[in-house]
């Protein structure tokens, strides 16, 4: 083997030992549901209203995280079935670099529309909690899990909070309703016996008709639909209807007065409702590798939620995603990003809280931030919104998505497009030869090497892991290697270097199907499972004979190899 290695004489991290990975079912609170509260009465987990119930025997082996798998695949490699034939067909350099994320819902739900998805290049399926019952939610998880377990792929599965945002209800049944210019609606808290009387929505929030005034503007999902506040009566609040469209179930409102967003108790509303909590429970017994937070404020919440994972799952990461959607997101961005695992630039909400013309300079720099504090960043919302009912998307819609990654966003996600559209393969399908169209052409322009990166370091050892990456990044670029391969139990090693945005893929070598996962939500990271030693010689020589099996990797490839075990940077040609 041709191999030129570069150590840094410096000291080793201890290395963890290979711990078996066994999954015990987390112990499980339940407490009653309550409403949307009025102000921050947040039943919270630790108060005194929980009723204990037997944990659930969920998290057997379909979950993909049992130890049996791994035992049987231990001498062997796993990759994603889907990126294996991608690279075997398409070399190393043509592999899609942005990832994707799915929406799950009514179209996508069958295990046939999930498969076909996955094939499609999903790397992460999301559950939006605003939406469907525990049952519906489980099937979908459990589905995704058995999949990768059959078809050997790796998705992950996202949970999204449903937040304490004000909404209309369910609409008694209907899908949609239409309203018409001068119209006069009622918007009200009380709780009706279905059906609803006509022109008349719910709202979830009990202190709707103290907070608004008359002559404030209701804006429905961000101004699809507006009305004027003409009169209150008791819980009801009349308001008429000056631009008209289709009113959907649980669609967001907001308020405003003298053109600004209306923050009175509501804006004292918990991040996380009793309701939100229930379902995190839920997410924590079911496995879910992520949980999106909605309407984040501050950077507490968020620590609140990873100290409480972290007390209830020890063995397995469930990484907290900070949704940037609100107006105070905006004034806290660093302090939440710094203390999340990632961030969701959430644009259909954030463009009701934000004149909607700011929401592109804030995706920039939610992007920009992430890059730099080094947490994946999720662009979301809209980007394809025509697919929901058309099977092409609009030029604009083209270069919306182009420009995400352009940026280079970790992932893009799709909402509606694919949880209740018409062509949701589609949609992934424009997602996915997007990207690699403006990634080819990003690489052909050589334009890499723009961004200069700060250091995120917290220690000393830290600091020598961020600069070997660095500088192996930019050798992969001078050298125009074939490949970047890391070896990292904890995955941070690969973060690091998928920070740098080399210009080749990177292949991140995991112990753990778990990390594996989690790794799939970062730009450029193949992530593969393969239990490793400390020795690196025969890890790589391993590997290679594994790749080459495979017909993933050829003798002569040239490959830049790093270890969080060993810090060194190794040059060398695949023999
Ligand atoms: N589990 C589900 N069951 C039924 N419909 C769903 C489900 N998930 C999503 N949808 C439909 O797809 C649409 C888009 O989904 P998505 O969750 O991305 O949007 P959203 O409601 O705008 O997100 P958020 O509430 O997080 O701001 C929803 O408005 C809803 O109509
Ligand atoms: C995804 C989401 O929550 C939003 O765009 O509002
Ligand atoms: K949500
Ligand atoms: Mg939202």
């Amino acid at each position: 083997m041709a191999a030129h290695s570069l150590r840094f004489l410096a000291p080793t991290l201890p290395s963890h030992s290979l711990s078996p990975i066994s999954v015990a079912a987390p112990p499980t609170l339940r407490y009653p549901l309550l409403r949307l509260p009025r102000l921050s009465a947040s039943a919270h987990p630790h108060s005194s209203d929980l009723v204990p119930v037997p944990a659930p025997s969920v998290l057997s082996s379909d979950n993909g995280i049992s130890g049996g798998s791994i035992a049987a695949a231990a001498s062997a490699i796993d990759v994603d079935a889907v990126t294996e034939a991608e690279l075997k067909e398409n070399g190393f350099r043509s592999t899609r670099r942005t990832k994707l994320v799915c929406t799950i819902g009514p179209a996508t739900c069958g295990t046939e529309q999930l498969e076909a998805l996955a094939v499609g290049g999903m790397n992460v399926a999301r559950i939006n909690m605003c939406h469907g019952t525990h049952d519906w939610h489980r099937q979908v998880i459990r589905q995704v899990r058995r999949l990768n377990e059959e078809k050997g792929f790796a998705v992950a599965v996202m949970m999204d909070t449903e937040g304490s945002e004000i909404h209309m209800g369910d609409l008694g049944g209907f899908t949609s309703a239409k309203t018409e210019d001068g119209e006069v609606w009622t918007f009200s808290v009380r709780g009706f016996k279905a059906p609803l009387p006509e022109r008349t929505v719910n709202v979830n929030y009990e202190g709707f008709a103290e907070d608004v005034k008359v002559g404030d503007e209701l804006l429905v999902d961000g101004g699809m639909v507006r009305f004027e506040v003409i009169e209150k009566i008791g819980p009801d609040v009349r308001c008429k209807c000056t631009d008209p469209g289709l009113l959907l179930p649980r669609a967001n409102l907001t308020f405003w007065r003298e053109g600004s967003l209306v923050r009175e108790r509501n804006a004292m509303l918990p991040t996380i409702s009793s309701k939100d909590w229930l379902d995190i429970d839920f997410g924590i017994a079911e496995g879910v590798d992520f949980i999106a937070v909605s309407f984040v404020k501050s950077a507490e919440v968020i620590n609140h939620l990873k100290s409480y994972i972290a007390a209830r799952c020890r063995d397995r990461e469930i990484s907290v995603i900070a949704k940037i959607e609100s107006v105070d997101s905006l004034k806290n961005l660093e302090e939440i990003v710094c203390a999340s695992d990632g961030a969701m630039v959430a644009r259909g909400d954030l463009g009701a809280q934000i004149p909607l013309e700011q929401v592109p300079s804030v995706q920039h720099r939610v992007v920009k931030i992430c890059r730099q504090l080094n947490r994946p960043v999720i662009v979301a919302s809209q980007l394809l919104e025509s697919m929901i009912e058309y099977p092409t998307p609009t030029r604009a819609e083209v270069a919306d998505v182009s420009e995400a990654v352009r940026q280079r966003a970790d992932a893009l996600m799709l909402s509606g497009e694919s949880a209740m559209g018409q062509f949701p393969e589609k949609a992934l399908s424009v997602l996915r030869s997007v990207s690699l169209r403006i990634e080819r052409w990003w690489r052909e322009e050589k334009r890499y090497e723009s961004t200069e990166l700060n250091d995120v370091a917290s220690s000393f050892s830290d600091k020598i892991s961020e600069e070997i990456c660095n500088s192996a990044a930019k050798m992969a670029n001078n050298l125009e290697v074939d490949a970047l391969f890391v070896y990292t139990k904890t995955g941070h090693m690969a973060s690091l270097l998928s920070r740098c945005r080399p210009d080749c893929p990177i292949f991140a070598f995991t112990t753990s199907t778990s990390v594996r996962r989690h790794l799939n939500l970062q730009w450029g990271l193949i992530p593969f499972r393969l239990s490793f030693s400390d020795d690196m010689e025969s890890n790589l020589n391993r590997t290679f004979s594994l790749l080459k099996q495979r017909g993933m990797i050829r003798s002569g490839d040239l490959v830049i190899a790093l270890s969080d075990m060993l810090q060194s940077i190794q040059v060398m040609n695949v023999p």
